[in-house]
């Protein structure tokens, strides 16, 4: 009768609005607990009014559903993670435990010093030039397999070039400049859709969609700062290393990077960023310290999760916005 015809109808709206706003937004109003039960109805229903249940009907499509999820890409090398620092006095300690400990040397270290964006860190393999997958970091060895999305990047090279290796696993941070986080929290509100939270989220949201059409929208950048397997010549230092990326065509932040020498000159340069933050397009959340010798880092070594030759000097947390 008119009343099945009418809740029929409401369900369907609501099942395939729910699939847009799942799918292609990642930003569900309801729960998967709420869906299920509306879809238990619509089936209910069609069992009892079998001429109901039309090719347009949420029920003919199931199995149509894009992948619920991405596949699991194991990292060739684990992406480790950065350990961190809050002031200067553990920074020095950082600096003296190097130098004392494990490099018996009393001179003075030559560090390598980044911008550290606060993005999402995904692992881009090259081989022969050709991006032939992407995944997210995860938790370091395992991620999710991105490629169709990371290949939305404008400015990411399809083709490597110059003096590029065979095999080179790139690791790099995804995140968005302010301007179009604002942007993209304007379109949000304006479709009524919950805004992201930070510039972090909304990258995150935005790679990890499970369809590609929807990442594209998105005006997603990247810097990368890191590999882990090369097969090539290997550069000497953490900025040759850069200059090489730089070089071979990738997004590189070259012209806010620094080497310098000594735990003096990283101090400086900590308080100079952190003093111009506000002036960059996008969020960082502190400065990244590597020692800049690539021998050294080999020679220092890793912890179980952490490079011992890096250490993130993180800023204080923004004071809460004065109204
Ligand atoms: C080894 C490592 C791990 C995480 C990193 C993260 C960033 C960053 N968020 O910019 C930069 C780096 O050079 C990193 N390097």
């Amino acid at each position: 009768d008119d009343q099945v015809v009418a809740r029929h109808k409401a369900l369907c709206q609501e099942i395939l609005r729910h699939n847009r706003l799942y799918h292609r937004l990642d930003a569900p109003e309801i729960s998967d607990a709420e869906y299920d039960q509306l879809f238990r109805e619509l089936l209910a229903i069609e069992e009892q009014y079998p001429q109901l249940a039309t090719p347009d009907s949420p029920s003919q499509q199931v199995g149509a559903e894009p992948v619920e999820k991405f596949s699991p890409i194991r990292h060739a090398q684990p992406m480790l993670s950065l350990r961190n620092v809050r002031n200067d006095a553990e920074l020095r300690d950082f600096d003296h435990s190097l130098r004392t400990t494990f490099l018996a040397r009393e001179s003075e270290l030559e560090y390598c010093l980044e911008l550290k964006l606060d993005g999402l860190a995904v692992e881009l393999t090259y081989r022969d030039g050709r991006l032939l997958q992407a995944s997210t970091r995860g938790d370091g060895i395992t991620g999710e397999e991105i490629s169709e999305n990371i290949r939305t990047i404008a400015g990411l090279p399809k083709q490597l070039q110059g003096d590029y290796p065979d095999l080179v696993d790139i690791r790099g941070e995804v995140f968005f400049d302010l301007d179009d986080f604002r942007r993209l929290n304007q379109r949000q509100s304006e479709a009524g859709l919950k805004p992201f939270a930070n510039p972090r989220n909304a990258a995150a949201g935005s790679l990890r969609q499970l369809d590609a059409a929807v990442t594209a929208e998105r005006p997603l950048r990247i810097f990368c700062y890191g590999i882990g397997r090369l097969e090539g010549a290997q550069p000497e230092t953490q900025f040759g290393l850069l200059e090489a990326m730089a070089r071979w065509g990738l997004p590189v932040n070259l012209e806010q990077t620094r080497v310098v020498r000594g735990v003096d000159a990283v101090a400086r340069r900590y308080a100079e960023i952190l003093d111009s933050r506000d002036n960059l397009p996008y969020e960082i959340d502190g400065m990244v310290i590597k020692i800049n010798d690539l021998a050294l880092q080999h020679e220092v070594g890793e912890l179980s999760r952490s490079p011992r030759w890096a250490i993130a000097y993180k800023f204080p947390p923004r004071q809460a916005e004065t109204v």
